[in-house]
């Protein structure tokens, strides 16, 4: 981990050496004393950080990690919870894909002042920043002041993912970074979530990365505008269904007594015309429900 101010040429070095799908953008926020850095450090060195000050502005971090065989990297940026950093820290909400909203489960004053930074990361942040609440400090159950099920409450009224942590012991740490990538790639891959879109907080990691992804895209498109062909078409047929049966067999029958043609050839003709008609339709509908069930679906399918 290192202060921001160092962090510029240890980043452009750490870009060259290593390999990724993706690069998301994480916050660490929450009240002064609540567990940020400390969450952070377990999270980078697999050890406790004994010695925690106050951060000064903010700190960053970055690991590489596996999410559902996609490797992603997590650049991490630490800030500061004293309020007196406040216009600092701000500054740096701007395109993060993903935030980790910290309390201390033995102090209720940093739980009370979650609705504050919660609505500071919905407004300064990405709109679709997904958020984790973490509950930290978990090995001090006997001085809990926070119980678990308040506190997931609160996660689902505001509609939040909830993990309670110890850093000290290590405690659903990495479990809680994972999570919250976990759902920013299901995002990407629902459509919901687009890398390319300014201020997402999500980059390719590699040029082949970002062919990959546009060719998906690009073989995916054929299949939406097939599907858009096909509800035009059925909304068409459908506004024809009464009135252009009705009309048609009315042209037939005068046709049929113009040319003299005898009512049992005519019957014949009007009764081919409605199978083909009808198998027309059928067909029609059985593509578009394949195709809304297709997208529907495609991430189970997949
Ligand atoms: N027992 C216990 N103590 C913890 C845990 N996490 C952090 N601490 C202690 O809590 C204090 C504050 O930790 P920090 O990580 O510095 O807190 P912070 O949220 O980064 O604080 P600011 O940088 O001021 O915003 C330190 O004394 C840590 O040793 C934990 O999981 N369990």
């Amino acid at each position: 981990m290192q202060s921001v101010y160092r962090q510029k040429n240890w980043h452009l070095k750490s870009k060259m050496s290593e390999t990724y799908d993706f690069l998301f953008k994480f916050l660490v926020i929450g009240s002064a004393g609540a567990g940020k850095s400390c969450i952070l450090h377990q999270f980078i060195e697999n050890k406790f950080k004994q010695d925690s000050n106050h951060t000064i502005g903010v700190e960053f971090g970055s690991k590489v990690v596996n999410v559902g065989g996609k490797s992603v990297k997590l650049q991490i940026w630490d800030t500061a919870g004293q309020e007196r950093f406040r216009s600092v820290t701000r500054s740096y909400y701007r395109g993060a894909a993903g935030a980790l909203l910290v309390y201390d489960i033995t102090s209720r004053e940093t739980y009370n002042a979650l609705t504050n930074w919660l609505t500071d990361a919905r407004t300064l942040a990405s709109p679709n920043i997904v958020i984790i609440l973490v509950g930290n400090k978990k090995d001090l159950e006997a001085e809990r002041e926070v119980t678990f099920l308040e506190a997931s409450r609160f996660a689902q009224e505001n509609e939040l993912m909830f993990l309670e942590t110890s850093a000290l012991t290590g405690e659903n740490v990495e479990e809680t970074f994972l999570k919250c990538a976990r759902q920013i790639l299901t995002k990407i891959e629902s459509g919901e979530l687009d890398p390319e879109r300014m201020g997402s907080g999500i980059q390719y990691g590699d040029t082949s990365a970002r062919r990959i992804q546009r060719t998906q895209q690009q073989t995916k498109r054929p299949d939406c505008s097939f599907k858009k062909l096909l509800l035009r078409m059925n909304t068409m047929t459908s506004n024809w269904t009464i009135s252009s049966i009705y009309q048609i067999d009315k042209a037939i029958k005068t046709f049929s007594r113009t040319v003299k043609i005898p009512d049992e050839a005519c019957n014949c003709i009007i009764s081919g015309f409605l199978i083909c008609y009808s198998s027309l339709l059928l067909s029609i509908y059985a593509l578009t429900l394949l195709s809304s069930f297709r997208t529907e679906h495609r991430s189970l399918i997949k």
